[in-house]
């Protein structure tokens, strides 16, 4: 069943076109990665299937309600936690849930079993300031606040964004927990290694989709010969190995750099070249395709 649909969604700013056509379903129980860069789109996506702003053209509906006619039942059924800190700063922990529990007519003790988990850990700091959270801890609070009334469906726009290694995994791990209790969830991530943690992910950039696919079928769909390189001189590196005959697409890639060879590319000579240069320490071997390569592909096309 599908609780997400998306027609043809067009959204304008003035002259800035924020979401260009875009069209895309989620199913009931999946938990959906919308992946890409700051300003690509995400968060005003986001905002039309919450029922907080309306698009110029297309249609949206979830859970079979339109998202304009019907807002009013939608509010019920979703729980958004928005990218920027949602939460009110000066009231504490408690008081933040009990203000959003209150909001939607319910208590938190009601669904306290659906943020237990969450609160838990939060309960040390029960009165403490939203404002005097740690960033982690502020995202696990916006988190039980999004989920206090029990919604059907979770948006979350970035809620990983600023956050240390350890607070993103065990995030994504409260996220896998909410998928076991029924809930579909559609999340937003500018980090590309997140999106081998959802269900199917939609690649992202200037307001289009790029691709739509399971992020596994996205990497074996890669088609192009990657190659990985290094040197001494990381930043020289990379305006040296654009230069050379055969390379295609040059980035920065964690402690490498990842390029895309065309036909006729010559490994060997690349390598002499390099050294020719006055490059010290090279490696130089093919790459396995990651979802940021796939995406810094289909970006360029
Ligand atoms: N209220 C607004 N007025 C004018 N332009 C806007 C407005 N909101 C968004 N934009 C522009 O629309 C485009 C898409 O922005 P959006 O916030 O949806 O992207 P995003 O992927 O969520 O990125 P970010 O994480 O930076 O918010 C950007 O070019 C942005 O500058």
């Amino acid at each position: 069943m599908t609780a997400v649909s998306v027609e043809n969604i067009t959204k304008r700013y003035g002259k800035t076109v924020a979401l260009d056509g875009v069209s895309f379903e989620v199913e009931k129980g999946e938990l959906f990665g919308i992946i890409g860069p700051d300003g690509a789109g995400k968060t005003t996506l986001f905002r039309i299937i919450a029922t907080l702003i309306l698009a110029d053209s297309g249609t949206a509906s979830v859970d079979g309600f339109d998202v304009v006619r019907d807002y009013k039942e939608l509010r019920k059924r979703i729980g958004y936690m928005p990218g920027r800190f949602s939460l009110y700063q000066d009231l504490t922990v408690e008081e933040n849930l009990s203000f959003f529990a209150a909001v939607f007519g319910t208590t938190i003790r009601e669904n306290y079993h659906l943020v237990e988990g969450i609160y838990k850990l939060l309960e040390p700091f029960r009165k403490r300031r939203a404002g005097k959270l740690s960033g982690g801890m502020k995202q696990k609070l916006a988190l039980c606040c999004a989920l206090i009334h029990k919604p059907d469906i979770l948006y979350l726009d970035e809620p990983t964004t600023g956050v240390d290694p350890v607070s993103r995994k065990e995030f994504w791990e409260m996220l896998g927990k909410l998928q076991q209790e029924g809930i579909t969830i559609v999340v937003s991530t500018p980090y590309m290694d997140e999106a081998n943690l959802c269900d199917r992910i939609a690649l992202i950039k200037g307001g289009r989709f790029l691709q739509i696919d399971t992020p596994q079928n996205i990497r074996q769909g890669f088609s192009a010969p990657l190659w990985a390189v290094r040197s001494e001189r990381m930043h020289r590196l990379l305006d040296d190995v654009r230069a050379f005959p055969g390379v295609d697409n040059c980035y920065a890639f964690g402690e490498t750099h990842h390029f895309t060879a065309c036909e006729g590319f010559d490994a060997d000579g690349l390598r002499s070249y390099l050294e020719g240069l006055g490059h010290t320490a090279v490696c130089l071997q093919p790459a396995k395709a990651t979802i940021e390569d796939c995406y810094m592909l289909l970006a360029k096309q």
